[in-house]
C-alpha cells in the first residue's frame, strides 16, 4: 500500500518549504500546499514544489458562486494536482460545476467541519445538531453532486465511510499521541484514522516543527 501521508507544506517561504519536502520525501505519500503557499507563492511555488516528484494536494477550500469556482478550477488545471480541495456548504451546484471543471485525473474533495471546529463554535454560526450529523449530511450532498470525497475529522471518518463504500476521505487533525494539538479541536492518532477509513492523512505540525522532520515522518510512517 503507498503511504497515505500527506505533509502539509504550511510554510511561507518557498526555500524553506522545497527544504522540508526534499528532507522528508522518501517518509510521505505527497505534499499539500495550502492558502498561505498559494498566496505567496502562487503557479510558480506550485511549479517549483512539483519538481520534486510527489503528488501535490492543492488545498484551496474554494467557496464561490459556482461560475467562479469553476473557472478557479480551469485555472489550476495546468498545475496537474491530484486532489483539490472546495467548501461543502457552497452547495450542490458549486461543487457539480467544480468537479466538472477539474483535470482528469484530479479529484475533488469538499471540506464539511473544520477540524478546529467543535460543536460550540458550530452552534454560534447557527449549525445545530452535532458535528457528526453535520459532517453526515455535508458527505451525502457531497456524493449527490458527484465529487470524489470529502475531508473531515477522525471522529467521523467511520460513519461517512459506511455510507459512502467507495469515497476518498481526508482526515487532517492528526496528532501522534501526547504531540501538542494547538488550534485543532477533533484530534485523532494517524493509526486510529487510517483504521477507521481515511484514504489521506493530512499532517503538518507534528511533521514540520520537529527537530528531526525526516525521523518524525519515518515515526509516522511505523504506527500505520
Ligand atoms: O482541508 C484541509 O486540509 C484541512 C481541513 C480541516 O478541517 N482541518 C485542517 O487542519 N486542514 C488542514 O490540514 C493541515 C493541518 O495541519 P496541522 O494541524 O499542522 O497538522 C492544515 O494545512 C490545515 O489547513
Amino acid at each position: 500500500m503507498s503511504n497515505p501521508v500527506y505533509l502539509a507544506l504550511d510554510l511561507p517561504q518557498l526555500d524553506a518549504a522545497k527544504a522540508l519536502a526534499q528532507k522528508v520525501k522518501g517518509h510521505v505519500g505527497g505534499v499539500k500546499l495550502g492558502l498561505e503557499f498559494f498566496c505567496a507563492h502562487g503557479h510558480h511555488g506550485v511549479h517549483e514544489i512539483a519538481h520534486l516528484g510527489l503528488p501535490i494536494f492543492l488545498d484551496l477550500k474554494l467557496h464561490d458562486i459556482p461560475n467562479t469556482v469553476a473557472g478557479a478550477m480551469q485555472a489550476i488545471h495546468v498545475l496537474e494536482p491530484a486532489i483539490v480541495t472546495v467548501h461543502a456548504s457552497g452547495g450542490r451546484a458549486m461543487m457539480e460545476d467544480a468537479k466538472a471543471a477539474a483535470g482528469e485525473h484530479c479529484k475533488v474533495v469538499a471540506v464539511t467541519m473544520l477540524t478546529s471546529l467543535d460543536e460550540r463554535d458550530m452552534a454560534r454560526t447557527g449549525i445545530t445538531g452535532t458535528p457528526h450529523e453535520h459532517v453526515l449530511r455535508l458527505a451525502e450532498l457531497a456524493e449527490a453532486s458527484g465529487l470524489d470525497g470529502i475531508v473531515c475529522s477522525g471522529h467521523e471518518v467511520k460513519s461517512v465511510h459506511d455510507q459512502w463504500k467507495d469515497g476518498y476521505f481526508v482526515v487532517p487533525g492528526l496528532r501522534p499521541a501526547g504531540a501538542s494539538v494547538g488550534d485543532q479541536k477533533r484530534v485523532v492518532t494517524p493509526r486510529h484514522a487510517r483504521d477507521d477509513g481515511a484514504s489521506v492523512l493530512v499532517i503538518g505540525r507534528p511533521i514540520s516543527r520537529a527537530d528531526d522532520p525526516a525521523q518524525a515522518a519515518r515515526d509516522i510512517e511505523a504506527t500505520l
